[in-house]
């Protein structure tokens, strides 16, 4: 039974399984199943094999149910397997990594027989396991639907076997020879090519890292979150509970998908908290003579799920964009259809702070007194199909200036729709509808204001530098251009999904284009830091377009290493003196949907060692048709120059 209904929310967070440590005497695999569904767990995390059995010519694998005892439908949506705990393939003795090869391709190609959606690999017990992931990735290679999830502690975990030795010599070194668990992942995934297949469980204990290096795990594939009891506390009343920074842990897991499989002994022999979260339930049937041992820590973990916020309208509508490329608009080169118009326009926000920009610019352009006898020339350019007509309008009568309004749009469907709008609103006396390009449009008289809406998730990106050093020709000498300035920012992240979604398209192309995404799965590394920005009007001869940036991001110094797939872009425009508009995560305007950040992608992920400092250059390269982005990676390694001469992604002029 779901932990709780969260609105709008169908990600498998809501689901708990529980780790089965043996079968009580007398019961087998179907019995304890069928305790754990009836006690309200979704599933169970269970051996597939007798745990000791080893591998002998001619044995049967002593299997702990067959596919006749539960049916299809019970093993693939109730059983996670879990790979014998035994195996060790990176042991000395050689009878030992052979046995573990052995059992471990056995177990695998019973789970998939038994079509399991995922078993749990065992923790690798060396820091080096290269033969493991070795025959993880053979196997990888021919799995199907079924995934693998490599249990991993969370925590700077405790020296491994073959680090022991070394520790006992240097007790000094003990801080520094700790293995970090993420370090594990990174190497095993490297070497398993970072195939989708392979994800990660993490055993959640007492202790846990700084938040920091925490946070490194929303952009990695983590499937569950194995809740040890002894991570749990006891309250006043002497139920179970888990502390502050454990909560705030499993609210990040419950928001990014990621399952709950309690584990361990019970430590809280506790009755039915009365009226609780699961006990509550109508259709509830829990017998309390064979209550589950951790059911109390399954009630508490309800009661964290379901008492999170209810996800706001806007993420809710958002929802299934999460993680989702697309690639960026062109409205110059393309011409937008009325439903991309349409989504455009609900965003009330955007429109609202273009209306408090002009507002402002007209009393500062027509003092009071001058208001009878003066009328502002505003010219709307990529007016689209009217809304920063109406804004501007609007913006007249609230301050109660004059305004002569031209809309200067180069799509000749959307002026139609202008048109329309302009009869139906009567504004023909206060609205002018030109269809042309604003770059060569020859206007008849000059603006006091200029106000434009040619903004990508990257700032500069849809080509509003260019269009409007074509528009600004028509600009009084002191006229005012709203926005008045863009700057982009960029960050680096780890996001391991799109890594592999932009994989699966198997060429280089996909992964030198920038890619519009509303980013859910990533661990952002480094505070954003600024790339390029451009002013308007801007009279200067000779204004040049090109740009080139070099940054420097620092990663926080208790994070770990971290592996970067890419950075994430946003802009932030000031529309007119204090009035700004953005999506610069600091700085963002609030409930405003409009834009997704963009995503710029690395060829080969780039490893960033514990603080090391990671240097990243922009380029923006301008030609005669066409616009375009190179980037690249210098240290701590340098990667390929990506998309030189916008071979692969560029904007049209
Ligand atoms: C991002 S849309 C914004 C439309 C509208 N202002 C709004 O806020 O809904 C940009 C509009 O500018 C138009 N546009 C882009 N470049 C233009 C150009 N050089 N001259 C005229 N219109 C242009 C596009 O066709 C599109 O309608």
């Amino acid at each position: 039974m779901p932990l709780g209904q969260r609105a709008g929310d169908k990600s498998d967070s809501r689901y708990c399984g529980v780790e089965v440590l043996d079968f009580p005497a007398g019961e087998g695999l179907p019995a304890v199943l069928n305790h754990s569904l009836a006690s309200s767990f979704d599933f169970i995390l269970a051996p597939l094999v007798d745990p000791n059995y080893r591998p002998t010519p001619g044995a049967v694998l002593p299997v702990s149910a067959s596919d006749l005892v539960l049916g299809p439908a019970q093993w693939s949506n109730h059983v996670v397997g879990k790979i014998s705990e035994w195996i060790d393939l990176d042991a000395e003795d050689e009878q030992l990594r052979l046995d573990s090869e052995l059992t471990l391709k056995q177990e695998i190609a019973w789970a998939s027989h038994l079509s399991l959606q995922a078993c749990v690999l065992p923790a690798p017990r060396r820091s080096s396991c290269g033969n493991y992931a070795r025959v993880v990735n053979q196997i990888l290679q021919g799995l199907t639907n079924m995934h693998l999830w490599l249990r991993l502690p969370l925590e700077k975990s405790e020296p491994m076997d073959d680090d022991l030795d070394k520790l006992k010599h240097n007790n000094n070194a003990l801080q520094n020879e700790m293995v970090d668990s993420w370090e594990l992942w990174n190497s095993f995934r490297l070497l398993c090519d970072h195939s989708s297949q392979l994800c990660v469980a993490l055993d959640i204990s007492s202790t846990l890292p700084s938040i920091n290096s925490l946070g490194r795990w929303f952009g990695e594939p983590v499937r569950a979150a194995i809740l040890q009891t002894n991570a749990f506390l006891t309250n006043g009343r002497g139920y179970p509970c888990l502390s502050k920074r454990h909560q705030k842990l499993l609210t990040g897991f419950f928001n990014h998908s990621v399952q709950v499989i309690l584990s361990g002994r019970s430590n809280h022999n506790v009755p039915p908290v009365s009226g609780g979260v699961l006990l509550g339930d109508e259709n509830h049937t829990e017998d309390a003579s064979v209550r589950h041992a951790l059911s109390p820590y399954l009630e508490y973990t309800a009661y964290l799920y379901r008492r999170m916020d209810p996800l706001p309208e806007q993420e809710r509508f958002e929802i299934n964009y999460r993680d989702f490329l697309q690639s960026p608009l062109q409205p110059l080169m393309d011409n937008l259809e009325a439903q991309t118009y349409e989504t455009f326009e609900k965003d009330v926000v955007k429109y609202t702070q273009y209306q408090r920009a002009v507002a402002k610019a007209l009393v500062d352009r027509v003092p009071d007194d001058a208001v009878s006898t003066t009328r502002t020339v505003l010219m709307v350019v990529g007016a689209g199909r009217g809304p920063l007509v109406r804004a501007s309008l609007q913006a007249a009568e609230e301050t109660g200036r004059k305004l002569k309004v031209y809309a200067v749009e180069k799509n000749p469907n959307a002026v139609i729709t202008l048109h329309s709008l302009i009869k139906l609103e009567g504004w023909e006396s206060l609205v002018t509808v030109i269809s042309s390009d604003m770059r060569c449009w020859d206007a008849p008289e000059k603006a006091d204001i200029l106000v434009s809406e040619l903004l990508g998730s990257f700032g500069d990106n849809e080509l509003s530098p260019e269009c409007l050093d074509g528009a600004q020709r028509f600009l009084k000498p002191d006229g005012i251009s709203i926005p008045s300035s863009y700057t982009s920012f960029i960050q680096p992240i780890t996001a391991s999904k799109l890594h592999n979604d932009i994989k699966a398209h198997k060429d280089i192309a996909h992964f030198e284009t920038a890619y519009v995404v509303k980013l859910h799965r990533i661990a952002t590394l480094a505070p954003p830091q600024q790339v390029f920005t451009f002013t308007h009007p801007d009279f200067s001869p000779n204004v040049s377009n090109q740009r080139y940036t070099k940054l420097q991001f620092e990663m926080p110094p208790d994070m770990g290493s971290c592996l970067v797939h890419g950075f994430a872009g946003y802009f932030d425009s000031v529309l007119y003196k204090d009035v700004h508009l953005g999506i610069e995560p600091n700085t963002a305007t609030p409930n405003m949907f409009s834009w997704f950040p963009i995503f710029f992608p690395l060829r080969k992920p780039i490893y960033v060692p514990d603080r090391s400092p990671i240097e990243v250059h922009f380029w923006r390269c301008c030609a005669p048709t066409k616009v375009w982005y190179e980037w690249a990676v210098t240290a701590p390694t340098p990667s390929p120059i990506h998309n030189s001469n916008g071979r692969s992604y560029w904007v049209g002029l």
